[in-house]
């Protein structure tokens, strides 16, 4: 059961909608980016959800959505937010229920892949000054490191070589 729900975590920037489409292609499982899939279910951007109701809301939706998908499907690919692992209840759903992949990388490398992108605008953290983003990486490092079944370094890598790697390891367990 595990094994045909793939979840993809990181920070803002690792890359997850990315990987997680190309592995989703790759497997021929279906895909779903929790961020896109929350603003379709709401009729409401992200930005406007934290805006007109707070950061709090939004991390309820999260929640709720997470486990909507994760229940309804199989042979899925999620590829989540950057803060889903700062709730317990999502952390434990996380480990239980998927193979996780982390997304593990140099915070300047993150940077620089957002700058000049429309994502960068479409997230009301990126706001933040560059050392309180910095600090939010540091903290929630750990948390990613919790849930990880497996961890990739993703600098100096192509998307198609890490979506190999993943496979190489999801092939062998
Ligand atoms: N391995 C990579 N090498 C080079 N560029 C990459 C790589 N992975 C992703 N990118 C680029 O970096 C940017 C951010 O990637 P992506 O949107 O997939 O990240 P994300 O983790 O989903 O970000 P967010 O948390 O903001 O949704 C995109 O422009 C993407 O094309
Ligand atoms: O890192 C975060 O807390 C977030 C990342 C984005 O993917 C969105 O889920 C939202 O902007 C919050
Ligand atoms: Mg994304």
């Amino acid at each position: 059961m595990k094994r045909d729900k793939i979840s993809v975590v990181g920070f803002m920037g690792s890359g997850k909608t990315t990987i997680g489409l190309l592995l989703a292609n790759f497997l021929n499982y279906f895909f779903y980016d929790l961020d896109e899939y929350i603003e379709k279910k709401e009729g409401k951007s992200i930005k406007d959800i934290f805006a007109d109701y707070g950061e709090e809301h939004f991390r309820n939706l999260e929640s709720f959505y997470l486990k909507e998908l994760i229940e309804k499907h199989n042979k899925i690919v999620i590829s989540t937010g950057g803060g889903i692992i700062k709730r317990e209840i999502n952390r434990k759903l996380l480990k239980e229920k998927t193979f996780v992949v982390f997304l593990d990388g140099s915070f300047e490398v993150f940077m620089n892949r957002l700058e000049g992108t429309e994502e960068k605008d479409k997230r009301p953290l990126m706001s933040l000054g560059k050392d309180e983003l910095y600090n939010l990486w540091i903290s929630r490092k750990p948390l990613y490191e919790e849930v990880a079944t497996l961890k990739i370094n993703v600098d100096s890598k192509t998307p198609y070589q890490i979506v190999r790697e993943i496979l190489d390891f999801y092939g062998k367990m």
